[in-house]
């Protein structure tokens, strides 16, 4: 059993701004977790004063993560998206927007709780950018679907901590089959991981 989809409860300007500071705040408390040295006694005291805060928020819960009332299209409105959802402390988040001419790009910088290898991107972090990005490229079309295929070329490491840009575009349509391709470049303007990817929109 899963999570059934449910009709998503949509954010007025207040609680979206709120939301959006919460989890800027709750993005810099998991920065200081992983890089803390407070020692034991202290961390366990602060993990007891996070679960009374915890406790607050859960006392009004809603049954599935809201939309925001504005934005264009579903993606635009999936404001608690692990990539790019401002609401969500899980996304870096990755603020990406779609030119006229159908390129989706973002500038972004991921912080040290994204290590993978020591001092670089986590691999598995590149490619859930690259399937976000090359996604709203492929929704672009008009034609959206779910992830079928992400190939990913991992040509050098992704380095933490400086402005990387990813930018992806649709290659062709075939019925209900998207292609898009893309890729991460770091500060020196050097591809670091390039995608290829297909997306199909389902049959119903
Ligand atoms: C609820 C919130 C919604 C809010 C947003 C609302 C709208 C926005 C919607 C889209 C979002 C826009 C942007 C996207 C942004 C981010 C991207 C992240 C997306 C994901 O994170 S998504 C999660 C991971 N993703 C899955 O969880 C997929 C699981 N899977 C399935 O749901 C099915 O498997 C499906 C639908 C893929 C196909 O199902 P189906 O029944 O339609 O397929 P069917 O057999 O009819 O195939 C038709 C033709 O596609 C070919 N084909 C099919 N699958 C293939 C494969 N894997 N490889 C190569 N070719 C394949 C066939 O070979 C045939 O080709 P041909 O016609 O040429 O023979």
């Amino acid at each position: 059993m899963g999570v059934e989809p449910t009709v998503r409860d949509g954010l007025d300007r207040d609680e979206t701004a709120a939301l959006t500071a919460l989890a800027a705040r709750i993005r810099e408390l998991t920065e200081a977790a992983v890089l803390t040295g407070a020692g034991a006694g202290e961390a366990a005291a602060v993990a007891d004063e996070l679960a009374a805060l915890t406790a607050r928020l859960s006392a009004v819960r809603r049954a599935a993560p809201p939309f925001t009332g504005t934005g264009e299209s579903g993606i635009d409105r999936q404001i608690a998206n692990p990539v790019a959802g401002t609401i969500n402390p899980i996304a870096p988040p990755v603020d990406i927007e779609v030119t006229p001419d159908g390129i989706a790009r973002a500038e972004f910088t991921l912080s040290q709780v994204y290590e993978g290898p020591p001092a670089y991107v986590h691999g598995g972090v590149s490619a859930m950018v690259l399937d976000q990005v090359l996604g709203m490229a492929a929704a672009a079309t008009g034609n959206h679907g779910m992830t079928a295929t992400l190939e990913l070329r991992y040509r050098r490491p992704t380095p933490l901590g400086v402005p990387l840009l990813v930018e992806a575009k649709a290659s062709r349509t075939e019925g209900r089959k998207i292609y898009a391709d893309g890729a991460i470049t770091g500060p020196d303007g050097r591809v670091t991981v390039e995608a290829t990817a297909l997306f199909v929109m389902p049959r119903r």
